[in-house]
């Protein structure tokens, strides 16, 4: 049966804005208290969605987040009504309410792992939930995103679902963003590729000194063994701590994989003789495509700045890889020349197709951290959720239900304005209805 990767991306939420919540991501603190614009923001993801379907890829769209998340702040000890609990919130702890109104959600790489059906031993497509630990405010998204992946994924026979790993350092997991698969054909069973920043319970190993690691050898272990994957086809490897401290929080920031392809910085990984050597083993016979970015040409620095790294590489035609890349790769003149080169050259990646998501670009989020790939056959999609799925009707409704319900500006000050929650809300409302979801949100039970 035919397989295809689906690219579900987030759709950047109402509340959309830049609160510098993110240590360790350079765009996130760089950008903080800026003016944001949510309806900017959720129109360049849906752009880029487009684009992408209309390239022939498979495209499907996650729901974003409620927020300011009223009932986390409720166990933190603000009472009364929602309005009163967000007045009070904003003024007494104003860093922990900003917190509880990022839409961080729309970086979906982070909502989840994913396994496909031909990587498993049941041969049902593996989902977990990224408990996302490591930042407070991403780490109260998981309950509602497992719900919107059961939501969507609900049939048992094809797709199980596993409670996000135990809150807490020791198993912090942030999803696809470390995680990445190696296949002929998306059809064919693939190696599984995890990458994390530090051992948890090794302190001896070498770990960064300066930003976190947000993900763990023991997390991603974990999701390999609830994934019930095979071990000869599953490897592991090590960031290089280095890069973590120059602002590579998550390894999508410096690796990309597609199919037969790993295009990579030099510097990405602590081993990289050993990383490559283990991905070939575990590939077989025929040979996987290294396509390694030298410092020399691209420095980690110029990397974290563009986003080099953090492109979508997508099979267009069989042999055939496109490049997706953030506008700012256009503007960063070494790695322009890089990408020039790149596409002269007889490797598997044949184009560069550049794409605005600044709004999400500002704060760290580039078009890979805005998509989560689920590969799925056939009777898998069959199976899952149609509503989701885009095409021009979808595309149509969707941009209508953002300029209807988004602000085209966001600032620190507006955050505290009640009035948003009940915006929020009514917006999520009829996107549930849009996307057939059911109730999934706490303001719908
Ligand atoms: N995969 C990209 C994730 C980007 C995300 N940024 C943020 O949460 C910044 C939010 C803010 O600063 O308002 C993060 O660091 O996890």
């Amino acid at each position: 049966m035919k397989a295809f990767e689906v690219n579900f991306d987030g759709l950047v939420g109402p509340t959309h804005n830049y609160a510098g919540l993110s240590v360790g991501n350079v765009a996130s603190l760089k950008n903080a208290a800026q003016a944001s614009s949510p309806k900017q923001g959720a129109l360049q993801g849906l752009a880029k969605m487009k684009a992408l379907a209309d390239l022939g890829l498979k495209q499907a769209v996650l729901p974003p987040l409620e927020r300011p998340d009223v009932n986390v702040l409720r166990q933190l000890g603000f009472s009364g009504s929602d309005e009163q609990v967000i007045k009070r919130a904003a003024s007494d702890a104003p860093s922990i309410y900003a917190a509880t109104c990022s839409a961080s959600s729309m970086w979906t790489a982070n909502a989840c792992t994913v396994s496909p059906s031909a990587d498993t031993h049941d041969k049902r497509v593996h989902f977990t939930a990224a408990n996302l630990a490591n930042k407070f405010h991403r780490s109260i998204e998981a309950p509602t995103t497992a719900k919107i992946l059961e939501a969507i994924f609900s049939n048992e026979q094809f797709f199980k679902h596993h409670s996000p790993l135990p809150l807490g350092d020791h198993f912090g997991d942030e999803g696809a963003a470390n995680h990445t698969r190696f296949c002929e054909d998306y059809a064919q069973a693939g190696v599984e590729f995890f990458v994390f920043g530090k051992y948890a319970f090794d302190t001896t190993k070498q770990a960064p000194v300066k930003f976190p690691a947000r993900q763990t050898f023991e997390a991603s272990q974990a999701v390999a063994r609830l994934h019930e994957l095979s071990s000869a086809k599953t490897v592991f490897a090590q960031q290089n701590p280095d890069v973590i401290d120059a602002g590579v929080f998550h390894n999508d920031v410096i690796a990309v994989g597609n199919q037969n392809c790993l295009f990579y910085h030099e510097k990405a990984f602590l081993n990289t003789v050993q990383v490559k050597q283990d991905l070939q083993n575990a590939y077989g016979n025929s040979p996987l495509h290294f396509v390694m970015v030298p410092e020399n040409q691209v420095s980690v620095y110029d990397a974290v700045r563009s986003y080099l790294f953090n492109s979508q590489l997508v099979t267009l035609a069989p042999g055939h890889m496109a490049l997706i890349a953030p506008g700012e790769c256009q503007e960063n003149s070494n790695v322009k020349d890089y990408l020039d080169s790149l596409v002269s050259q007889n490797g598997p990646i044949k184009e560069v197709k550049i794409y605005d998501v600044k709004q999400s670009m500002q704060n760290g989020g580039g078009p890979a951290c805005l998509r989560q790939r689920v590969v799925l056959n056939e009777a898998e999609i069959a199976a899952s959720n149609q509503a989701v799925y885009l095409d021009d009707t979808l595309y149509q409704t969707l941009c209508q239900w953002v300029n209807k319900h988004y602000r085209d500006s966001l600032t620190e000050k507006d955050l505290a304005d009640p009035a948003l929650l009940i915006e929020c809300r009514q917006a999520l409302d009829e996107l549930t209805k849009i996307l057939a979801l059911g109730s999934v949100y706490p303001f719908q039970r």
